[in-house]
């Protein structure tokens, strides 16, 4: 019971911002008009099932006027019938794709803002798939809640209209057996509670693993998708290390898990449909049985009542085992509930991450430098890993950080950027200073060499001159033609160029501050040593700040900052000073 509250309290947190939010209005009126057709089908099965008494009775009597007019009846009942069912689906869907719509643009928002997507990975990856939660979830959640509410709206409305009915219709049967009035008020309604609490309770005896498994094979089938994008996205090393056979290996690995989990879920449908499909059979004669032997012995009571009995029962019957029938769909859903909610708590979680105060924070600086007052970057187990007291990076200045592999360079520059924040201790940052990392391979998003070039930016940002010039200067100059072409940049350029491309992109946007992280390290020492005089040249005003291994770039720095270990941890030393290239 508390399982169903907390999960029915999960919903409503999914469910009920869409029906606050901007869209509110479409969305209340939509829900509303399909729930009023779904009320007024039940209304018209209600009158067909009137209707069959009339009818039946008529053809029983072989009365020809009736029979005529309850066929014009039944035509006006159908037609209705028929605008209701068509309605009721078109706007069903249009309610889909507004709430769907809504939803998937808040995941985004929450999702791809301020590092969270980051931050949500370092802390163990504890929503996997976001991709499959946003798509395939996200979906599925608004049909099935949809689904199953206005299903289970139905059920209780058609219960209370057939109960009345079938509770009449008891007293118009008596229950005799050998003789003996055994009539009990609404014995009907009674023998229909009776099944239909037999039937959900072996179904739910039955069908409960089907939550788990179902909730595993959408996580699995999520995993291979992954494990095949990551295929796709590295073919080229696989190729080049001939890793095909490990490859195909793991990847038939996590399929045999999709098939594994899927043998579970097959054994066990088959089980639930053997029983459900049982328990329908049995549904078509149970009413007859019981209420048959009344109707030969009775000498007042028409076909037509029997079969407005039978079709009654197998309605209370129908609402009373509505969690019966929809079993399949009720586990499916508390797994895509289930995932959503794991989402949007993993989104909470990095989010409160980002807001700890005892956490690494970023705090507006009085000068113009940036500031690391006392500074503690920690791995995200606890471990401390890079120390620094006292130390800043000058405007204008620029410093070059060196240290051991794994001391922590990139690390200390993830909590400077404000995206890495286990550890402790304030970066101060000048307000709306602009910084820019370029890391040694630097993304570009798929689309047209422009956008490639200006991202973040906007294409509109830059003039395609200044992007051409910009990409001659930084050596080119055969792509500057290319500004439209659409492609796979990270694929189709080497990494020197792509790293040209990277320090074009800070070209254009001038930042204040320009960090780089072995942003030049694929590229011979003479282009590295261009593109610093370059950047020199066209940045006379920014901080930079690079990481690098070669000792040639000392030259074209003005500070050197080493990594030293200090005990448990690595400490910021100034080490040389060398004069400016
Ligand atoms: N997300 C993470 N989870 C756990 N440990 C991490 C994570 N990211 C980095 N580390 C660890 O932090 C340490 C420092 O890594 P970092 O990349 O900052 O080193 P680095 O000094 O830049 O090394 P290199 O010179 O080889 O690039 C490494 O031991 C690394 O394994």
């Amino acid at each position: 019971m508390n399982n169903i509250r907390s999960t029915l309290a999960t919903v409503w947190r999914i469910a009920s911002p869409f029906f606050k939010s901007e869209d509110k209005w479409a969305g209340r009126v939509l829900l509303g008009a399909v729930v009023a057709i779904e009320l007024s089908s039940v209304l018209m099965d209600v009158l067909i099932n009137q209707w069959r008494n009339r009818f039946y009775t008529a053809l029983q009597n072989k009365d020809w006027d009736t029979f005529k007019r309850e066929m014009l009846v039944f035509c006006a009942i159908a037609a209705v019938s028929v605008a209701l069912g068509v309605y009721q689906l078109y706007l069903n869907q249009w309610l889909q794709i507004r709430w769907r719509k809504w939803m998937t643009s808040k995941y985004l928002r929450d999702w791809v803002h301020d590092a969270n997507h980051y931050r949500m990975q370092l802390a163990n990856d504890a929503a996997d798939n976001p991709d499959q939660r946003i798509t395939d979830d996200v979906k599925l959640f608004v049909a099935q809640t949809l689904a199953l509410g206005l299903g289970l709206l139905n059920a209780v409305v058609s219960l209370a209209s057939f109960v009345i009915i079938l509770w009449g219709l008891s007293e118009l049967l008596p229950l005799t057996l050998f003789g003996i009035d055994l009539s009990i008020p609404g014995y009907l309604v009674w023998a229909a509670l009776v099944y239909a609490i037999f039937g959900t309770m072996l179904t739910q005896w039955i069908g409960s693993p089907l939550v788990g498994l179902d909730f595993n094979q959408q996580r699995l089938e999520a995993d291979f998708r992954f494990n095949l994008v990551r295929v796709r996205e590295n073919s080229e090393q696989i190729a080049l290390l001939k890793g095909e056979g490990a490859e195909r290996g793991r990847l038939l690995d996590r399929f045999g898990r999709v098939v594994a989990n899927w043998y579970g879920i097959m054994s066990r449908t088959k089980r639930i449909t053997a029983f459900t499909q049982s328990y329908a059979q049995a549904s078509v004669v149970f009413p007859f049985a019981l209420a048959g032997p009344a109707y030969f012995v009775s000498k007042t009571v028409q076909l037509g009542s029997l079969i407005q009995i039978a079709e009654a029962f197998g309605k209370v019957q129908d609402s009373l085992s509505f969690f019966v029938s929809a079993y399949r769909t009720l586990a499916e859903w508390r797994a895509t509930v289930a995932r959503l909610d794991g989402f949007e708590n993993a989104i909470a979680a990095a989010e409160k991450l980002a807001d700890d105060p005892a956490a690494i924070h970023e705090k507006p600086a009085a000068g113009g430098e940036i500031a690391l007052p006392q500074l503690l970057v920690k791995l995200p187990n606890g471990t401390p890993l890079v120390a620094a007291e006292h130390f800043s990076f000058r405007p204008g200045e620029r410093t070059l950080v060196t240290g051991p592999s794994g001391a922590g360079k990139s690390t200390l520059f993830r909590a400077v950027a404000g995206i890495w924040p286990f550890g402790s201790g304030a970066v101060e940052i000048p307000a709306n200073a602009s910084l820019m990392m370029l890391p040694q391979r630097p993304y570009l998003p798929i689309g047209s060499l422009h956008d490639a070039v200006v991202y973040p930016g906007e294409a509109t940002q830059f003039e395609a001159g200044r992007v051409r010039d910009v990409l001659t200067a930084v050596g080119l100059p055969q792509l500057a033609a290319r500004l439209e072409e659409e492609a796979h940049w990270n694929r189709m350029l080497s990494l020197g160029e792509q790293q040209r491309l990277g320090i074009a992109r800070a070209l254009l946007h001038a930042p204040q501050f320009l960090f780089l992280d072995e942003a030049t390290a694929s590229l011979d020492e003479p282009s590295e040593a261009a593109l610093y005089r370059l950047i020199t040249e066209k940045l006379p005003d920014t901080t930079v700040v690079s990481i690098g291994h070669r000792s040639t770039l000392g030259a074209f720095h003005e500070r050197n900052v080493t990594l030293v270990r200090d005990g448990d941890r690595f400490s910021l030393r100034d080490t040389v000073k060398v004069a400016a290239s």
